[in-house]
């Protein structure tokens, strides 16, 4: 089957957009992971599928999948370039805010005349069932009003115990405090974090250092793609922690290995606004294997 796609980045997060206003592809996990290869396809952290409104008052379907193939409830930074996509591609008439259905509900990208784009990610999510987290057994060590949990990461003795913070953004996350983003043993806490059976859909795991109150420096471990230049939704999680842990103020510049993020967040029930680039590198074809 021979498709075209568009690449696209977001702080160098990076992404094949798929239109599939006019006509779905279905494709399959293992032809996702095709066009996800960085050897033999067109290499990505995710693909992003471009559909039709699913009804009325929302403007289009954002499906997400990661790397691995596996679909996922929602991506930040891939939220940017969709919309500058649709609007790009004249998908979106002459508005320049578009509602968006994802797995994990209603998202609002909006751009903005800078170039960089802002989008309502919605509310963080705590409840442990809803990330979701299996905390049985453990007792949450409360860091300045908010719980962070103590986890055992298996039998790398010199990684046994990790404090993490949890939350979700639609996606789950797992937010470390680290003294220096770039001695963190990302690589390998981070697969271990990813995959541990406290987390039933796995999770991303987020190495936070906290610069001063309205700066961070991030680097994420994302569930199906591994270590990615920058996470959107992983920033968001980062912040929201650092709020709740008493660490930062309400608006946060979040530097990444891709570039800067804006994470601002009144706290409570309120959304989490992300700001932030969104490029499209080159357009092209690629025939996949059935
Ligand atoms: N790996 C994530 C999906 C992509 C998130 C990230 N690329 C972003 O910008 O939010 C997950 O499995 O939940």
């Amino acid at each position: 089957m021979r498709i075209r796609f568009t690449k696209m980045q977001g702080a160098g997060n990076d992404f094949v957009v798929l239109d599939e206003t006019r006509q779905r592809l279905d494709l399959s996990a293992a032809q996702y992971r095709q066009l996800a290869d960085r050897h033999f396809g067109v290499g990505a952290d995710q693909i992003l599928s471009v559909r039709p409104a699913p009804a009325p008052g929302i403007d289009f379907e954002y499906v997400i999948h990661n790397a691995d193939g596996g679909e996922v409830e929602q991506c930040g930074n891939g939220a940017r370039c969709f919309a500058r996509f649709v609007v790009d591609k004249g998908l979106a008439g002459a508005r320049r805010s578009i509602k968006v259905k994802t797995l994990s509900g209603v998202i609002e990208p909006r751009l903005n005349e800078d170039g960089r784009i802002t989008v309502d990610m919605g509310p963080p999510v705590f409840e442990l069932a809803d990330i979701p987290f299996d905390a049985a057994g453990l007792s949450p060590h409360p860091f300045g009003g908010w719980q962070q949990w103590h986890i055992a990461l298996g039998t790398h003795a010199e990684y046994a115990l990790v404090h993490i913070a949890v939350l979700s953004m639609g996606n789950p996350h797992a937010v470390q405090l680290v003294d220096d983003v770039d001695a963190a043993p990302v690589a390998k806490v981070g697969p271990l974090v990813e995959n541990h059976n406290r987390f039933p859909k796995r999770v991303n795991a987020g190495f936070m250092q906290v610069v001063d109150r309205g700066r961070i420096k991030l680097r994420v471990w994302e569930r199906g793609a591994g270590e990615t230049l920058a996470c959107g939704t992983g920033a968001c999680a980062a912040v929201v922690a650092g709020i709740r842990l008493g660490k930062l103020d309400h608006r946060v510049d979040v530097e990444t290995r891709g570039g800067l993020l804006t994470i601002e967040w009144a706290g409570g029930a309120a959304p989490v606004y992300m700001t932030g680039p969104a490029v499209t590198v080159f357009e092209g074809e690629m025939e996949l294997q059935e």
